[in-house]
């Protein structure tokens, strides 16, 4: 469902950022995306989410090439997929409810179809009884599930994640990409971008690393 073949993205007048990336995910799959800083990991993701735009090669969601997207169907097609990134950007003058409601309120859902879908989303994060709370209140790792909530609450097909847990200690990096599985054991495509090791090795997921701007080929996991 996500494929990339031969991608190369180079930006304005600089080298290329990535080279001749094939990478391939099934519907359904989870992956890790792992490499130094620099090495094109967030280009990756901007790339599947059309916030920049491919240089040579094809990448293709669902058999569509994404490159075709006219600029109209582009939100819609931002709407498939949800996305998580490390400082969450919530806004902390609005409560949890409001931040994960934000997305579907341009989607022409009823008010209480948005309670229904937002209620469920902070309950499969554990968050069911912050509702009503400022992000401020919360912890760190908490203010990541509000971002989790508000990247799931439209149910996307796809859940895109760059570094999660960049400044989460061991045990809420676990409680997060622990998440992310539970979505992936529920169907939903998750690709992450983590620099965190121990969590590599402990989900045993296969991981496609990228060093400058090249991705080795994916390994099953050990565990
Ligand atoms: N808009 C841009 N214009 C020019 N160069 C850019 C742009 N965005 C990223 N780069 C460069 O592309 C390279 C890859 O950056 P990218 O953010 O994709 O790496 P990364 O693997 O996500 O790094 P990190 O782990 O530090 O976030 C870097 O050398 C970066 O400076």
């Amino acid at each position: 469902m996500i494929e990339f073949i031969n991608v190369t993205k180079h930006y304005p007048g600089r080298h290329h950022v990535l080279r001749e990336v094939n990478l391939h995910m099934r519907k359904g799959e989870m992956a890790l995306l792992t490499g130094p800083s620099g090495a094109g990991k967030s280009t990756l993701l901007k790339l599947l989410l059309r916030l920049e735009e491919v240089s040579h090669g094809t990448l293709r969601v669902n058999g569509v090439d994404v490159s075709t997207f006219k600029h109209r169907h582009i939100p819609a097609y931002r709407r498939r997929i949800g996305v998580v990134f490390q400082d969450h950007k919530l806004l902390m003058d609005r409560d949890v409810f409001s931040n994960v409601a934000l997305t579907l309120r341009v989607g022409g859902l009823s008010g209480r179809q948005i309670q229904s879908r937002v209620r469920a989303a902070l309950e499969k994060v554990g968050l069911g009884n912050r509702a009503q709370d400022l992000p401020a209140t919360l912890s760190g790792g908490e203010q990541q599930r509000v971002g989790i909530a508000r990247a799931i609450v439209h149910t996307p097909e796809i859940l895109l994640a760059d570094e999660p847990t960049g400044n989460l200690d061991d045990a809420l990096s676990t409680e997060i990409l622990d998440l992310f599985r539970d979505f992936h054991y529920h169907g939903t495509t998750v690709l992450v971008a983590t620099h965190d090791q121990s969590q590599v090795d402990r989900l045993g997921l296969p991981v496609f690393h990228l060093e400058r701007g090249r991705l080795h080929i994916p390994e099953e996991g050990k565990a």
